[in-house]
């Protein structure tokens, strides 16, 4: 089945996204900084709750339309294109990390470095941040190979504990395809030291048919 992936901004309306973007970018790079600082705190009760009054009349300032459940945000392209939201990549989202992916001759590898907002055990990473980590560049993989899918099984391993605040190097990449069924695995390891993972998964992933895409995606325009 061919899968035509998420083109490049049109031309005409490409400076317009690119504001758009830098804009979304620095709003989440300052929420990315109120969630560490939030996380991290020793304040008063008094000035958590002026803090608390303070965010509620910045939250309100957020009016106007409100995008549809499953509409897809003008600066994103699905699949394949940007994902300015996104809790994994996102650079405007408050939740993700975000994590930065280049592609290699394998896979994709993603770096990125969590803080104390993604703790589990005390100073080291959640093990569902590791599996949200894996599962978006085992996704990524399979877009990237033209054959996007959604997880079907995810299996993880922890071996080690994941440090926080340390650069983290994620890796995905297909390993083998079964009609609509692609298997993924992917590994975290730190970035000095590559050769030592602290987890590893493995994944399946499942090309919707055309007519589950159009139901699960309606947003997504049609291609020829
Ligand atoms: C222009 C086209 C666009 C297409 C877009 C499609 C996907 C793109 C989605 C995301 C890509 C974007 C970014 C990627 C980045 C990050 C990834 C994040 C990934 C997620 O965050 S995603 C959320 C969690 N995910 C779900 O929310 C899935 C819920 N699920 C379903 O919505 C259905 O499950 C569905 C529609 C996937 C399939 O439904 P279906 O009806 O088409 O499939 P069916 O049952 O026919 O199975 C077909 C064959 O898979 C085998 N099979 C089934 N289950 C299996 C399993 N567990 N293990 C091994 N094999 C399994 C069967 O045994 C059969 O095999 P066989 O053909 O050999 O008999």
């Amino acid at each position: 089945m061919h899968i035509p992936l998420a083109e490049p901004p049109a031309a005409a309306g490409a400076e317009h996204l690119e504001q758009q973007q830098a804009a979304i970018t620095r709003l989440g790079h300052e929420l990315r900084a109120l969630v560490e600082a939030t996380v991290r705190t020793a304040a008063s009760a008094d000035t958590l709750h002026r803090v608390a009054d303070g965010v509620r009349h910045v939250t309100g300032q957020l009016t106007g339309r409100r995008r549809a459940r499953t509409e897809i945000p003008e600066v994103d392209g699905f699949p394949g294109g940007p994902r300015m939201y996104s809790p994994v990549v996102g650079a405007g989202s408050p939740l993700a990390p975000p994590v930065r992916i280049t592609p290699t001759d394998d896979g994709l590898i993603g770096h990125c470095t969590l803080g104390i907002a993604h703790e589990g055990p005390p100073g080291y990473g959640h093990g569902g941040m590791s599996a949200m980590l894996l599962d978006e560049l085992m996704g990524q993989a399979c877009t990237a190979a033209g054959t996007p899918g959604l997880t079907v099984s995810l299996q993880m391993r922890y071996h080690q504990p994941i440090p926080l605040e340390t650069p983290l190097r994620i890796v995905g990449r297909v390993t083998g395809t079964d009609k609509r069924k692609i298997f993924a695995a992917g590994t975290i390891t730190t970035q000095a030291d590559p050769s030592t993972d602290l987890v590893t998964a493995d994944a399946v992933f499942i090309t919707p048919d055309p007519d589950r895409t159009r139901a699960l995606f309606p947003g997504l325009e049609e291609e020829a």
